[in-house]
């Protein structure tokens, strides 16, 4: 897997949303939950900005507006938590949602993208026949840390001949152990993580 800086991750305040107050109202709404899954992570838990409907709605909105005169035909969302953004940003954009899933979860013939996670490891799953050549795919995801799981999901669209636009992630580590390079895609990010511990 190729490795590199943080060339390509894009900060909203720094591309046309600076001092907008949706993104400190984001910011405010994520969860920090230390030692989660394991000592020394601390878990950012977007469930707590789902909670908060003005909220949940400024984040998908702001992704809207940036994808949808971009000609973008699927929306491919990573499980778990890139289901809970994706299929609200493709109806808002008039694109199909495909899911990304973990193993042995999809019905269809499906091809497999092994990722390095943070934490371990894991697999992404793709149907075959949900995205056809030449369509312009947009990936989400609620957090980007190390890019493994992007890169592998940029791996899947580009194995069945899509182009991939950029991806897009709530949450967003600048510097992370063993970063990946997402084979030149930009990775559009709303905000940096919380450090605080805001948790129970
Ligand atoms: O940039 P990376 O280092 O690849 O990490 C980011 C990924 O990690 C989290 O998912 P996780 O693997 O914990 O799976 P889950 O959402 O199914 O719990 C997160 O939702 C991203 O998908
Ligand atoms: N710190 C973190 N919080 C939530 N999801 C993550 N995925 C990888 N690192 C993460």
């Amino acid at each position: 897997m190729h490795r590199d800086s943080a060339e390509n991750r894009m900060y909203a305040a720094e591309n046309g949303l600076n001092g907008d107050p949706r993104l400190e109202a984001i910011h405010q709404a994520i969860r920090v939950v230390p030692d989660f899954p394991k000592p020394g992570i601390m878990f950012q838990d977007i469930t707590t900005l789902l909670l908060d409907h003005k909220v949940f709605k400024a984040t998908v909105d702001i992704f809207v507006y940036r994808y949808k005169d971009r000609g973008i035909s699927v929306v491919a969302g990573v499980e778990a938590r890139g289901f809970m953004f994706g299929p609200s940003i493709a109806l808002a954009i008039g694109a199909k949602f495909v899911p990304l899933r973990k193993p042995r979860k999809l019905p269809g013939k499906v091809i497999s993208e092994a990722y390095e996670l943070e934490y371990g490891t894991d697999c992404l799953e793709m149907h075959i026949d949900a995205v056809q050549p030449g369509e312009r795919a947009l990936v989400i995801d609620d957090v980007v840390a190390t890019g493994g799981t992007l890169s592998a999901a940029i791996r899947l669209l580009e194995r069945v001949g899509a182009d991939v636009v950029e991806c897009a992630c709530v949450i967003g580590l600048r510097e992370v152990k063993g970063q990946c390079r997402l084979n030149g895609k930009p990775v559009y990010i709303l905000i940096e993580p919380r450090l605080v511990d805001n948790c129970c």
